[in-house]
């Protein structure tokens, strides 16, 4: 049987092809030179973890596994409601076909605050590093698991290019051997397999260890409570992917504070 993220490459690469011909590389770019300046992702996230927990907050409308999560989906007044409530970045699901994502819920999350924003799709063509611009994207993530060295060295070049940054997601330490090939500073470790869609915080306390210290981790997925983020802080997570949660609750600002408001200090890496 077919794991879920081969299905998703499968859909996304003919996407891509169709998304190509309608706009071609040198229209993509002439669209990405416009668009609104980069706002330093990696560079608020650092800047957060340092004194508190840098928090990737994401808008998700849907997944394959859970399902609809939020039915009353506003992109814009959701990223209003994680910045008031103190995220450091953004996360916007672009993927329609799993995610019940859109485009231009990012355009409209990242215009209505101050955040850097993530696209969050299943990149594979540098095609669609130029499109993640267009749409204001400032860091783009790439999937180790679903693309090869080679790809994961051209998406990451063609987003430095861009001045984007960009997450590097891994789930075992294959990945994280590949991952620590590249340049960026980000290395997600994705709690959740994205061929079972089993989910573990043990992904997080097996892998970080491995995590050279001149990386910052990025603990992503499964995570719900301050005492979830304190204990992944104590394996040198400072940084944190949430959407599930948040997307669960009626007052997504307050619930963002909250998760914020006690971290825990001094990592044990
Ligand atoms: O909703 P959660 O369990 O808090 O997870 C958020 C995020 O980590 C998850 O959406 C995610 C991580 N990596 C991905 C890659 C593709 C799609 C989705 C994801």
């Amino acid at each position: 049987m077919t794991d879920i993220l081969a299905k998703i490459k499968d859909y996304k690469l003919a996407d891509v092809a169709a998304r190509k011909i309608a706009l071609p590389l040198a229209e993509a770019e002439a669209l990405a030179r416009a668009a609104s300046p980069v706002r330093g992702f990696a560079a608020a996230l650092a800047g957060a973890s340092r004194e508190g927990y840098g928090l990737i907050a994401e808008i998700k409308k849907a997944s394959p596994s859970k399902g609809l999560i939020r039915a009353d989906f506003d992109p814009a007044a959701l990223a209003q409601a994680y910045a008031q409530g103190g995220a450091t970045c953004l996360s916007v699901l672009t993927d329609a076909p799993s995610f019940q994502g859109d485009d231009s819920y990012l355009v409209a999350a990242r215009d209505a605050c101050a955040l850097p924003a993530l696209r969050k799709d299943f990149l594979y063509d540098p095609w669609q590093v130029a499109e993640s611009r267009a749409l204001g994207a400032d860091c783009i993530l790439i999937i180790m698991a679903s693309v090869s060295d080679a790809q994961a060295q051209e998406l990451e070049q063609a987003a430095i290019d861009w001045q984007m940054d960009v997450l590097i997601e891994v789930h075992d330490q294959a990945e994280l051997d590949r991952a620590v090939l590249l340049k960026s500073p980000l290395i997600g470790i994705n709690n959740r397999n994205l061929k079972t869609f089993d989910v573990t915080l043990d992904t997080t306390r097996i892998l970080s260890k491995r995590v050279p210290e001149d990386r910052q981790i990025v603990c992503e997925s499964g995570l719900f409570t301050p005492e979830d983020l304190a204990d992944m802080a104590r394996y040198g997570a400072r940084a944190f992917l949430i959407g599930e949660s948040l997307m669960r609750q009626d007052d997504v600002a307050a619930a963002t504070a909250r998760l914020l408001a006690n971290p825990s200090t001094g990592a044990m890496r």
